[in-house]
């Protein structure tokens, strides 16, 4: 059995709080969707603003394999944008539950719900387009209510029908019975559209599709409103791994898909997320590492090269002699079995004063332990930065790099910002480099505390953290970033 997937990431995850695109994000996600094989891509509400409908209409032109769709209300307007925007269907709900009915329609009744839902579907069947119709709040509706509001759909030739837990109040219990009704009673396709408020958004998607629905609704990295809706990743990888159900995604094209999307849409993916999170396929205990580099089964449940990632062993207070020893090959330094014992134990001891132990700090403990220090690539000569009251804050820089000098100025948010820049604008011809993580702690307190930052750099799939401590945020966050550039310059 193969189940379509209707990707909602450009639809009902842009409802996230906080989350806007432009009409070339959209693209390039659209784009990004397609690749990855998803069947049906939900690219906006038409008539939400111009931006949502020159969006579709860019999607739509766009030569993508995928079906466009355009979401609407029961509204010959919002039908009128889809079509005109050049969307293939549109995903148009109707009330369903009687709290929906009652505040969104004072004084009609559900029979009035289900004339206006009539009229619109055969007025968006005139206008040339795939009707999905969906009950909104279908989970807290009245069933008989809910199977005339289909029924007449069905009557009035929409060609699939959702169900949608709007508020995320269901279980897969119920996802499965409910979809099994739904199946038995409907020759055309029906749908899931499942909500994260209780955290079972995946296992509701996944029992929908056990009890037959053949189309489900999700979002890459679970974006949309509130706690979001089901996550692609999740449910993808939960349905072809777990139940053997097949989907049509390409699942290399998985995690590309969710950088691209938190990049645009702001929205940091948890590291502890599934399938897509830093962590997914982390490991730091001892234990764990020394079986993994045995045999990888023994604690992935499956390879991260899957869904196109790769596996990260880091070391802290809970790694063992064989993290220590295949780092220190990873790094490039030899060491005696007694020298190997001397890093371990200094690593456990930053780890056991409650401080993260940083790539960096690694770094400094091998060296101080073997007495050597490797060349850095990347060294400060001179920053001088001006940052006041009506003026845009600039650093000017002077770094010596691979032994030649480059000066270069930078203008930010802040002063931390306008010196990062600098240094980018200084060694972009060296390293593509991306800071894609920055976080400060005061450890003491007071206006003179010693501030702690940490930075994570990236260039192209190699990630490092570096750490900082001073008294000057901008000293000590520079310091972070230049330590790790060095790690990832070397
Ligand atoms: C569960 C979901 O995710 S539903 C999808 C949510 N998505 C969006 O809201 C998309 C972005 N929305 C928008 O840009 C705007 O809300 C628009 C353009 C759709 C409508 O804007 P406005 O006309 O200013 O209306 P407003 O947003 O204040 O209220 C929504 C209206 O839609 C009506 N409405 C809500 N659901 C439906 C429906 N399924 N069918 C018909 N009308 C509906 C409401 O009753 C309300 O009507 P009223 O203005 O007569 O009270
Ligand atoms: C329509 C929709 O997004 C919902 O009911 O959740």
């Amino acid at each position: 059995m193969t189940v379509r997937i209707l990707d909602t990431t450009l639809r009902d995850g842009e409802q996230t709080p906080g989350v806007s695109l432009s009409v070339e994000q959209k693209l390039m996600i659209a784009e990004a969707l397609d690749k990855m094989g998803v069947d049906i891509i939900e690219a906006g509400t038409a008539i939400a603003s111009e931006g949502e409908f020159q969006a579709i209409r860019v999607i739509s032109e766009a030569g993508l394999k995928a079906e466009i769709c355009s979401f609407g209300r029961i509204k010959f307007e919002d039908i009128d944008a889809a079509a005109d925007a050049g969307a293939d269907s549109i995903f148009m709900v109707a009330p369903s539950s009687d709290i929906h009915i009652s505040s969104k329609f004072p004084g009609k009744t559900r029979d009035e719900i289900v004339e206006m839902s009539v009229k619109a579907i055969e007025y968006a069947k005139e206008r040339g387009l795939i009707v999905e119709f969906g009950g909104e709040d279908a989970s807290r509706a009245d069933f008989e209510f809910l199977i005339k509001l289909y029924d007449s759909a069905v009557e009035a030739n929409a060609d699939r029908l959702t169900f949608t837990d709007t508020v995320g109040v269901f279980t897969p219990e119920k996802a499965f019975e409910t979809m099994q009704r739904l199946r038995e009673r409907y020759s055309i396709p029906v749908a899931f559209h499942g909500h994260d408020d209780f955290g079972l958004a995946t296992a509701n998607t996944v029992f929908a599709v056990k009890g037959g629905a053949d189309e489900i609704h999700v979002a890459v990295n679970g974006l949309g409103e509130r706690a979001g809706n089901a996550a692609l990743e999740e449910v993808v990888m939960a349905l072809e791994f777990l139940y053997g159900v097949k989907t049509k995604i390409n699942k290399q094209m998985i995690y590309p898909a969710s950088q691209l999307i938190e990049k645009l849409s702001r929205v940091k993916v948890p590291p502890n997320k599934p399938i897509v999170g830093d962590n997914a396929f982390t490991h730091e205990s001892g234990i764990h590492t020394s079986a993994l580099l045995k045999n990888s089964q023994t604690y992935e449940p499956i390879s991260p090269e899957i869904i196109g990632r790769k596996r990260l062993i880091v070391l802290g207070k809970h790694a063992g002699r064989a993290s220590v020893e295949m780092i220190m090959k990873e790094l490039g330094y030899k060491a005696t079995p007694e020298q190997m014992k001397e890093i371990l134990s200094r690593i456990k001891e930053v780890g056991d004063r409650g401080k993260r132990v940083t790539d960096a700090d690694i770094r400094t403990i091998i060296e101080t332990v073997l007495q050597i220090r490797k060349e850095r690539k990347v060294e400060l000569l001179d920053l001088s930065i001006v940052s006041g009251v009506n003026l845009m804050p600039t650093a000017s820089i002077k770094l010596k790099i691979n032994g030649k000098e480059v000066i270069e100025a930078g203008v930010g948010t802040g002063p931390v910002d306008a010196a990062i820049n600098a240094i980018k604008k200084a060694i972009k011809d060296f390293a593509d480099i991306e800071l894609v993580g920055y976080h400060v702690d005061a450890i003491t307190g007071g206006t003179d505390a010693l501030v702690d930052v940490i930075v994570q750099l990236k260039k192209e799939d190699k990630v490092v953290t570096a750490r900082g401590a001073r008294t000057d945020i901008v000293m000590a966050s520079i310091e972070a970033f230049i330590e790790g550039l060095n790690m990832l310059i070397d």
